[in-house]
């Protein structure tokens, strides 16, 4: 992103100083939105480098939309200042913000405040806060105001691993520029920010696309591009035919999660591999799908018939299903690995090697961890998924409320959609059947996968628009509605 700013800056007509007023006029425009009373009592405080030119652009801007109560509080540790910082500076002298200079920790005892816009130290952060900065930090955070940071919360990394001991400011909101920062998708920055939204400042989109970087976040255009129409004159036989091995006696349910999502999904064929005893379940809840029984002693006869093999949901961790996944192996065709036959991989690391190349996993978190040992940050694990797609030659899709599609060539595919409300048993079970579709309809292992991720969330966020929760099922069900908005966006 600084490389991003270098550029425009020097290859397009807008200056730096420029850029922080679009990046300060962009923040304002999401801020008031939130924020609308304008007799809040509003602290900014302001670093010295170009983060704190941000503050001061913000409070200046504010002041001349209309609200009333804004203190401007510069922290002088002794930092050297920016040059947008010092023209930002003089450029709030003719406003009605009141402008305090912390010098000292003796400085902050009065200050209270409705609402606090943190804008101390961005990305420039080089270092752990410690001294006065982790001071000054904290008495912040004890205000008990509501927080917007400007682009980072001051004290948190952008990108790299997070410290374990997070001692930044605890904001309700960031308001970052032109991009997310990749630590924003993993966990552990709930502490730092509740929410975070992006905003355009007007960097070269051409540029930012040029450049190279392994993380891309997955976007609408991308699902677009993916997704391909149904043809005239196609038939089911167009469409392929996947193959659920999951469910067993006490899980049938999530054959049928898997299988039914297959299905909406639109595979041309879907046939569920099950025990017995779930064909009475089958039949009645999805007539479409076709059974084949699965117990110790059956095999599959002919696996060329089918354009997809899916297998562990429900499936339960047992020698015969070990041998089945063995046997799987031996087909040397791509397979959707999830839930148990991950599981059972974890159980015998040296199956690893087997893995049909541009197979998919699709672990959780602990199943990613039993299957590649245990991590303690998410930044490791990421780096480990990517190492091990690359080393695997597969793709591995590490399921969060932001997924990770690892792609076999070192890429990185980060997926915005979903929500709370999915947080509920049998949605993974969901997402096997949705790339087992896909792979059915001949898309290839990463598109199936990126293409899967995007849809399963996107459809939890449409049910999530009148439901607190949203059933597997009903995501299951929602898929082709949602594929059929999609393609409505395909020129
Ligand atoms: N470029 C552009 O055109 C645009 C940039 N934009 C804005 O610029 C922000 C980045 O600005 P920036 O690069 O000036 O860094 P910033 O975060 O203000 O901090 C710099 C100072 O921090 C210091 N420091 C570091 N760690 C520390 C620590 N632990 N404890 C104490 N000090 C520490 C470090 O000093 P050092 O310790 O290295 O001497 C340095 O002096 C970005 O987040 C966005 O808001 C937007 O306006 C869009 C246009
Ligand atoms: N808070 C959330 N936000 C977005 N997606 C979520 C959230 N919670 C769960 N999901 C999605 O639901 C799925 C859960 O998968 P998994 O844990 O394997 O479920 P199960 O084993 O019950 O089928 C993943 O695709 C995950 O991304």
């Amino acid at each position: 992103m600084r490389k991003a700013d270098e550029f425009t800056i020097a290859n397009t007509p807008i200056t730096s100083i420029h850029l922080m007023e679009n990046a300060a006029e962009a923040f304002v425009k999401s801020f008031s939105k939130d924020e609308g009373d304008e007799n809040k009592n509003i602290a900014v405080f302001c670093g010295k480098g170009n983060n704190g030119g941000d503050g001061l652009a913000i409070a200046r801007i504010l002041s001349s939309s209309g609200y009333q109560n804004i203190k401007v509080y510069v922290v002088d540790f002794g930092k050297k200042q920016s040059d947008d910082f010092a023209i930002n500076l003089q450029r709030l002298a003719g406003t009605k913000c009141k402008k305090y200079t912390i010098n000292s920790l003796i400085d902050v005892k009065n200050i209270t405040a409705d609402i606090v816009i943190d804008a101390i130290l961005g990305s420039g952060l080089n270092k752990p806060l410690t001294g006065d900065f982790a001071k000054l930090v904290q008495f912040i955070n004890a205000l008990k105001a509501k927080i917007y940071a400007v682009d980072v919360p001051t004290g948190f990394f952008a990108d790299g691993i997070l410290p374990k001991e997070y001692n930044g400011i605890l904001a309700y909101k960031t308001i970052c520029f032109q991009r997310p920062k990749i630590n924003f998708f993993f966990p552990e920055s709930i502490t730092a920010t509740e929410n975070f939204e992006v905003v355009n400042i007007g960097l070269n989109e051409n540029f930012i696309q040029q450049q190279h970087s392994d993380f891309y976040v997955i976007e609408r255009s991308d699902a677009v591009k993916i997704l391909q129409p149904r043809k005239r004159f196609s038939h089911k036989g167009s469409y392929g035919h996947a193959l659920i091995i999951a469910g067993n006696t006490n899980t049938m349910g999530a054959a049928l999660l898997c299988s039914m999502a297959c299905l909406h999904a639109g595979a041309g064929l879907t046939t569920a591999y099950i025990p017995e005893t779930g064909l009475v379940a089958l039949n009645t809840l999805l007539p479409e799908v076709m059974f084949l029984p699965r117990d110790e002693y059956s095999r599959i006869e002919n696996p060329s018939k089918y354009q997809a093999i899916a297998v562990g949901p429900g499936l339960g961790i047992s020698e015969v299903n070990e041998k089945l996944l063995e046997r799987l192996f031996d087909f040397e065709k791509p397979l959707v690995i999830d839930a148990d036959a991950i599981n059972i991989l974890g159980e015998n690391p040296d199956l690893c090697s087997r893995i049909p190349k541009n197979s998919i996993l699709t672990p959780h978190i602990k199943e990613f961890d039993r299957l590649f040992g245990k991590h303690d940050n998410w930044w490791d694990r990421v780096q480990t998924a990517r190492k091990q797609a690359e080393k695997l030659e597969v793709v591995i899709l590490l399921k969060n409320q932001y997924s990770f599609v690892c792609a076999p060539n070192g890429k990185v595919y980060i997926n915005e959609t979903g929500n709370p409300a999915m947080a509920q048993g049998g949605m993974g079970d969901v997402l096997t059947g949705i790339i087992a579709s896909f792979i059915a309809q001949s898309y290839s292992s990463v598109d199936a996968s990126i293409l899967a991720c995007y849809i399963h969330g996107k459809a939890g966020d449409t049910l999530a628009k009148n439901n607190i929760v949203v059933t597997a099922s009903n995501v299951a069900n929602e898929i082709s509605h949602e594929l059929k908005n999609l393609i409505c966006f395909k020129k």
